[in-house]
């Protein structure tokens, strides 16, 4: 079994978020970053595939990232701190039109940071949502309140299309694999923090260096 193909373990992802925030909130750990994505492909996958265009895009920027991370310059990518000052001291950055570096870290890393503030809006509303809240309502509001601005037409679609067949509230708790719906409500709410203060820290960085419209 590979590493995105074990079973999802909400408490696992919990954890990364949590430990990829060092110096008080003021930089992030690229490694526990990318072991948080794991964990919620790894849950992306058992909802079958339907979704594998979606985890496939986000194991390719995993993998991006895994391969700066044990490149020769692997100790300039252990946070997001030294990966912006590395990369933009050393002119690594396509920052106005692609050329050649289309796979700069600083790039890879803002599509998944665009996708985390999706995953903030879906949490908080699953975390909130009555019993008979429809998951595809709640996941497409979020989509279209934040990643959505960033994706072509066709893959809006396609992406909408695909939350009409996500499990119903309770299934999607039950593989969560937390226990009762109120322990995941409990466990979302002590995530939301975490996921918050990666997310802030991040947009921050990202904004201070001009970093937030890499083509
Ligand atoms: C407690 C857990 C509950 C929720 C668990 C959710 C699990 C989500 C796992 C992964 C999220 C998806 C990450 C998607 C990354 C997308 C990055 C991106 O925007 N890529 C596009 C741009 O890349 P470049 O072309 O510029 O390199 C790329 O074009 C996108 C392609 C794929 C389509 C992405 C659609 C996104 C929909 C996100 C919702 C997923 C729904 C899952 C429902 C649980």
């Amino acid at each position: 079994m590979s590493s995105t193909e074990e079973k999802f373990s909400l408490q696992e992802v919990l954890v990364s978020f949590k430990s990829c925030l060092v110096d008080d909130d003021q930089d992030v750990l690229v490694e526990h970053y990318l072991s948080g994505w794991k964990g919620l492909v790894r849950f992306m996958n058992s909802l079958g595939t339907v979704f594998s265009f979606v985890s496939k895009d986000a194991v390719s920027k995993i993998q991006i990232m895994e391969k700066y991370l044990a490149g020769e310059h692997g100790e300039r990518y252990r946070t997001l701190q030294s990966m912006v000052e590395y990369e933009l001291s050393s002119n690594l950055v396509d920052l106005n039109k692609r050329g050649s570096h289309p796979e700069s870290g600083c790039r890879t890393i803002l599509r998944l940071h665009r996708a985390l503030r999706w995953l903030q809006l879906f949490l908080e509303k699953l975390r909130t949502s009555k019993e008979d809240s429809t998951t595809s309502t709640l996941c497409a509001e979020a989509y279209n309140d934040s990643l959505a601005n960033y994706h072509p037409w066709l893959i809006r679609k396609t992406a909408n299309v695909a939350f009409l067949v996500l499990p119903t509230r309770n299934t999607f708790f039950e593989v969560m694999n937390v226990g009762t719906t109120e322990d995941v409500v409990d466990m979302l709410g002590e995530a939301m923090p975490y996921v918050c203060n990666v997310y802030d820290f991040t947009q921050e960085l990202y904004s201070q260096h001009n970093l937030l419209d890499i083509p």
